[in-house]
């Protein structure tokens, strides 16, 4: 069904990324003798953010990542959190560590995302790494976003001059990709819930990036011929995963798609082993 000449294949090159972080990293544990450490935090039992964070671990685990995951009950107190990341961030051992959001409403997720060591912040979700990926500073990228540029390159699809209209303004997709994409020299629209016309700005779009989570937002008469269209939405049917694009009909019109599953959320994985990689190089390479 979805063997079309024009998929956008993340989990392919998820593959390839993964296979190249896993070469470097046994060429710095023969010379250096070191080893990434990953760890990952998760507070609660919502049964998706668990598969996301089991899913995070395989593949720290197969690259040869030293991964650690802390599974704290849902009333873990927002004191506790602080003080384990504290812990965290004087371990020389642990090179990256992701809290996994959503947080239970009673923490302060900004608190706690601050209180990573930016160096560690292997989500690039800091205020100070946001800071710097807004000013094109180098620095640990979202992992997603910085997932799709990567997707893209691997198709020659360039950014420069082109409008790239994204859908959804989150603080971990919608604007750091936007904030990307213009350091790419992209003319850049961002819409958002209160956009007021939003067929009349995709319609623009020579490259459409949605991470809204909602079924079908994007249909057909919502693209221009040719367009390059990434998903990066991810919504649960009953039998099967969906992104927010009518991938079925706007797939005759786009030059480029990417499928749900097996698009965008395969990279967000691999580029969370780079960063890992990455961090480690940068704090003790
Ligand atoms: N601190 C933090 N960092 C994150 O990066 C983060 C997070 N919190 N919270 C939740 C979201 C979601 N996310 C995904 C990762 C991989 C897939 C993925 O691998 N998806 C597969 C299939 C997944 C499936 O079958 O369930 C695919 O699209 O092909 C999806 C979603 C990371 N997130």
């Amino acid at each position: 069904m979805i063997a079309s000449k024009n998929l956008l294949d993340g989990k392919s090159l998820a593959k390839k990324i993964r296979g190249e972080v896993k070469e470097e990293i046994l060429d710095i544990k023969k010379s250096k003798g070191i080893t990434p450490g990953l760890t990952v935090i998760i507070v609660g039992e919502d049964p998706a953010s668990q598969a996301y964070v089991s899913k995070k671990e395989k593949a720290a685990k197969k690259l040869g990542i030293n991964s650690k995951i802390f599974r704290l009950p849902e009333t873990t107190s927002e004191d506790h959190l602080l003080k384990l990341i504290h812990r965290l961030n004087n371990e020389q051992t642990v090179d990256g560590i992701l809290v996994q959001l959503p947080l239970p409403d009673h923490i302060d997720k900004e608190k706690v995302i601050d209180a990573i060591s930016p160096e560690k912040d292997v989500d690039g979700f800091h205020t100070i790494n946001a800071g710097k990926m807004f000013l094109n500073k180098d620095t640990l990228l979202p992992c997603t976003p910085y997932g799709v540029l990567k997707l893209l390159e691997s198709e020659d699809v360039s950014l420069e001059g082109k409008h790239v209209v994204v859908v959804g303004a989150s603080d971990i997709v919608g604007k750091p990709m936007a904030m990307l994409a213009l350091n790419q020299m992209a003319t850049i629209t961002i819409c958002h819930i209160a956009t007021k016309d939003l067929a009349y700005h995709t319609r623009q779009a020579d490259i459409i990036i949605v991470a809204v989570g909602k079924v079908n937002l994007i249909t057909e008469e919502m693209v221009k011929d040719g367009a390059v269209v990434v998903d990066v939405g991810i919504n649960r049917l009953e039998d099967r995963l969906v992104g927010d694009v009518d991938f079925e009909n706007v797939s005759k019109k786009a030059s480029l798609i990417t499928p749900v599953p097996g698009g965008v959320g395969p990279m967000t994985i691999a580029m969370l082993m780079y960063n890992t990689l990455l961090a480690m190089k940068e704090r003790r390479g």
